[in-house]
């Protein structure tokens, strides 16, 4: 039996979830009660498509991009090397803030010394698009983040998102990476297959390697 160690790298859903300023509130309420006699408890939720963790889809940054249940997995699950940016300055991560990502699909970038699980930060440290254009060179095929986007949150341009989109690389964001080491993990992040979906609320794991 293997005891790889898993951690899970997901956000909590819940209702005071801090969302994107102007989005749609993360909302649950039961529709159906046992306490009223129903012999079952269902829920009911409203959100935007990119609360908590989440995967985005093609749809999101380009008009012809594939939607959430169209687009191929593969990219969610496999080895992935966890970079520490926590000490980036500027506003973005750059390509001289990387260390030596060897041969690697996925890169997941941590910016937060404890993810702010309890408010909405503006000011989280984006990724600069030359750094997308690198590691895409690199052959990296995903790129994750603990911030709440890969360009900062006033972009009108979304360079990152295009950069990305150029590379038909794919996204994580708003992972929670506080009790993990830089290093290399097995991640298992599948967006839900939301047909027409621009992006799909994601359980996000690492499990340590062999
Ligand atoms: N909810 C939004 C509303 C308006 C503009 C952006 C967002 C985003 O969620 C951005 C995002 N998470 C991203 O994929 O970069
Ligand atoms: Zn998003
Ligand atoms: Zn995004």
């Amino acid at each position: 039996m293997s005891t790889r160690r898993i951690i899970d790298i997901s956000q909590t859903l819940r209702p005071d979830l801090p969302v994107w300023p102007g989005d749609t509130e993360f909302a649950f309420e039961r529709s159906w009660r046992m306490e009223e006699g129903s012999p079952v408890n269902v829920g009911r939720m409203t959100m935007s498509t990119h609360s908590g963790t989440h995967g985005d889809a093609p749809l999101h940054y380009a008009a012809d991009g594939l939607d959430a249940a169209s687009m191929d997995i593969t990219p969610y699950v496999g080895e992935c090397l966890v970079i520490d940016a926590r000490a980036v300055t500027g506003g973005t991560i750059d390509i001289g803030d990387l260390p030596d990502i060897g041969h690697i699909d996925r890169v997941l970038f941590r910016t937060f010394e404890r993810f702010p699980h309890d408010e909405w930060v503006s000011d989280f440290t984006a990724i600069a698009p030359e750094t997308i254009d690198w590691l895409a060179a690199q052959g990296v095929r995903l790129v994750g983040t603990d911030a709440p986007s890969v360009d900062p949150q006033d972009s009108k341009t979304m360079n990152a998102h295009k950069a990305v989109h150029a590379a038909d690389m794919r996204i994580l964001e708003g992972l929670v990476l506080d009790d993990v080491e830089e290093g290399r993990y097995e991640l298992i992040a599948l967006p839900l297959k939301i047909g027409g979906g621009d992006a799909g609320l994601t359980r996000a794991i690492l499990r340590e390697l062999a």
